[in-house]
């Protein structure tokens, strides 16, 4: 029998390495982020929703991943973040930790998962903590949860507030809008979740002197979006400073790269280089039997062929 019908036990793909990655870099704590803020270094947050999304985060050096609930928006397609439930988010986050090992990981409490009472809350949070190996969560709103983000906090799970835009209220605020006509309610929702535990507050479209201020007037770092250079930290979506996800283009957002293009591009030539047959090409593309082989097997299959004709 000719060795090509049979099994030879040779895999026809490179091995796939088996041991779990290991990050390089040493890990970010919570102890991290407070040094940061105290030598006044600008923390560096990135949105991620996948395993490689996570890695673009470890690789790039950032303090801090965040698995936020944008991500309904820019990786699943809804309109909006509010559809997104807490086992999705669990099902990223498990991902953006497997790519995502030295940065701190936070992750977003979708809508509906914190709000009506603080047992949910609680327990919502320690569930996104066990299940989706995230060492923080990150929830909207100020003055009114207070008492929320303190009974969190109190039972150990690190929270990340967000005040100002907060998305996931857009149908009440009227759309994604700036906020902060009322500077004074904005640093008395940064006061409230400073006292509640936060270890560092997310400001969201903030008109930048008023995000100044808040980052003076409390003792933990402003991560801000939209809020201008004198927050403590800075984040935005990773599919937006790429210029991937185009159904948005926020006015604070920088776009860095044209991945969107590149991808479009390297997927018409594959369709192109399929439909001209330039792809694949043999020998570079394919895998060849030894030599001699070849003829030996056409010669079996003229054989084989004489003796059954197709019906
Ligand atoms: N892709 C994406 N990027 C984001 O930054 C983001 C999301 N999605 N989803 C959740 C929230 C929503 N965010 C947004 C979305 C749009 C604007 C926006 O278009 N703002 C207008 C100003 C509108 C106004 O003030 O009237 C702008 O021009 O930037 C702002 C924040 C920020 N977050
Ligand atoms: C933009 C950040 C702060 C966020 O909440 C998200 O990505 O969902
Ligand atoms: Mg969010």
């Amino acid at each position: 029998m000719f060795r090509i019908l049979r099994n030879t036990g040779k895999r026809l793909y490179s091995s796939h390495p088996t041991t779990e990655l290991h990050s390089e870099r040493k890990k970010v704590t919570i102890d991290t982020i407070r040094k940061l803020y105290k030598d006044n270094t600008p923390i560096t947050v990135m949105t991620a929703y996948d395993y490689p999304s996570g890695m673009f985060c470890e690789k790039s050096n950032m303090d801090m991943t965040l698995v936020g609930d944008s991500l309904a928006m820019v990786a699943l397609g809804y309109p909006s973040t509010n559809p997104i439930t807490l086992d999705e988010m669990i099902h990223h986050s498990k991902a953006v930790a497997r790519g995502s090992k030295a940065p701190f990981l936070v992750g977003d409490m979708p809508f509906g998962t914190y709000e009506s009472n603080i047992n949910d809350a609680v327990n919502n949070s320690i569930k996104f903590m066990k299940e989706g190996n995230v060492e923080a969560v990150k929830l909207e709103g100020g003055v009114e949860m207070f008492d929320t983000v303190s009974k969190i906090t109190s039972v150990g799970v690190p929270v990340l507030g967000h005040i100002g835009l907060t998305p996931q209220r857009a149908a009440a605020l009227g759309g994604f809008k700036a906020q902060g006509r009322t500077a004074i309610k904005l640093l008395e929702d940064a006061k409230a979740l400073e006292e509640a535990g936060c270890f560092a507050i997310v400001l969201e479209c903030v008109p930048e002197t008023v995000a100044t201020f808040i980052t003076q007037q409390i003792g933990i770092p402003t991560i801000g979006i939209g809020a201008g250079n004198q927050c403590s930290g800075q984040v935005l979506v990773q599919l937006d400073i790429l210029g991937v996800y185009d159904k948005l283009s926020p006015k604070f957002s920088k776009v860095y790269a044209n991945v969107g293009n590149d991808i479009t591009n390297a997927l018409k030539t594959f369709g192109q280089e399929v439909r001209d047959r330039s792809f694949p090409k043999s020998g570079d593309h394919t895998f060849k039997m030894q030599k001699g082989e070849d003829e030996e097997f056409l010669k079996w299959a003229a054989e084989y062929v004489k003796n059954n004709p197709k019906l």
